[in-house]
């Protein structure tokens, strides 16, 4: 079942400027599609929107090619979860579970088959006739995802629900997540400012910002071929160097990469530069394009280390190592290094992001 945005436009205040911009947008049916963008970008307006907890100002908005836009949130087969769990605290997990389809006057065997069915899927069979109080966050963020798949929606919308949980159990119920929506198939429409879940959990991605959609595509597609220059520094962890075009090649922070075909001779670039694209040697070889920088700080993390680089420009650009890359290269903090860009997207115009 897929959910088609048109135009819609949403404002708080008559004249203001919208929360919600002319959006369009599609999610696919069956997939995870993700609303990603900064803090104030306009996600979690265009997703209570979708539920029905909002009012557009204009557009349209289509569930399974029915037009929902004048539909209570009822009636339009929505299962909702938000970030603060929302549960019911004086009801158990069972009562909880059940509670939307008993709203329905569902039959009382009915209710506890499909409650069973759900405390299986959130495998968390054991824990029915617990409060809310008695459970971890992570087990009552489950909870709410049951209650809200238990009506069974034909979108299940998500607002950061992962987000007040800490790293560790936000990992594991990423990975949940995705066993869960390959059980169900159900069509998802996920918010989050956190770009590695939105690129490691979906299928489709729309990148927001300032109320408008800045791109919408597959996570490899808003990886490798930003569109602009905010959606290639919101994704990644991207370094921006400035410079101009000097023939036929942009020089930016002290160093040299490909310019797109369209730049002239004099004019200012950025390049994005992604932090595995930079390579570290301690002597100079590869093409004319390297320089040498010094090393401000290491930060081991996990696999790889993060390399601060300071370049002869002033800039600095974060590159990451391989572990054993970085034994081999034997650097400390204070080293010198030649830093060669392997590859860089760069845009022309002096943006401001
Ligand atoms: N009920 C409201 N009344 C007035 N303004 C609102 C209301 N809800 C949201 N806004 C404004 O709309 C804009 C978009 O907010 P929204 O919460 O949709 O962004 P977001 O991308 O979800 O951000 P966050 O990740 O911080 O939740 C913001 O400028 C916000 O202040």
């Amino acid at each position: 079942m897929s959910v088609i945005v048109e135009k819609l436009t949403k404002r708080f205040s008559a004249g203001g400027t919208p929360a919600v911009s002319d959006v369009s947008f599609q999610a696919p049916p069956g997939a995870i599609t993700t609303l990603l963008g900064p803090s104030g970008a306009g996600k979690s307006t265009l997703l209570r929107a979708i539920a029905g907890l909002e009012t557009p100002d204009e557009g349209r908005i289509l569930i399974d090619g029915v037009d929902c836009t004048d539909l209570p949130v009822q009636k339009r087969g929505v299962g909702v979860v938000f970030q603060s769990y929302a549960l019911f605290r004086h009801m158990t997990v069972r009562e909880n579970i059940a509670f939307g389809l008993n709203v329905r006057r569902m039959s009382r065997v009915d209710v506890n088959a499909r409650v069973d069915e759900m405390l299986k899927l959130i495998q968390l069979e054991e824990l029915g006739r617990r409060t809310p109080s008695q459970l971890s966050g992570g087990q009552r963020q489950r909870v709410a995802f049951a209650r809200a798949l238990a009506i069974r929606p034909k979108v299940l919308l998500l607002d950061e629900p992962f987000g007040a949980l800490d790293t560790r159990v936000r990992e594991e119920l990423r990975e949940w997540l995705q066993e869960l929506h390959e059980l169900t198939g159900v069509t998802t429409i996920l918010v989050t400012h956190d770009q590695e879940e939105a690129l490691e959990i979906s299928q489709h991605v729309v990148i927001m910002s300032e109320g408008r959609v800045a791109q919408a595509g597959s996570p490899e597609d808003i990886y490798n071929s930003p569109a602009t220059p905010f959606v290639a520094s919101f994704v990644g962890g991207t370094s921006i160097l400035k410079g101009h075009v000097r023939e036929g090649r942009a020089e930016v922070g002290s160093l040299v990469v490909a310019a797109p075909h369209s730049a002239r001779e004099g004019e200012a670039v950025q390049a994005f530069v992604r932090p595995h694209d930079i390579k570290l040697a301690r002597s100079l070889h590869g093409h004319g394009g390297a320089s040498t920088g010094r090393v401000e700080r290491l930060k081991p993390v996990g696999g790889y280390v993060k390399v601060l680089l300071k370049l002869p420009s002033g800039d600095s650009v974060t590159v990451e190592v391989p572990r054993k890359e970085f034994d081999e290269l034997g650097v400390v903090e204070g080293d010198s290094v030649h830093a060669d860009v392997r590859a860089a997207r760069v845009f022309v115009g002096d943006f401001s992001i």
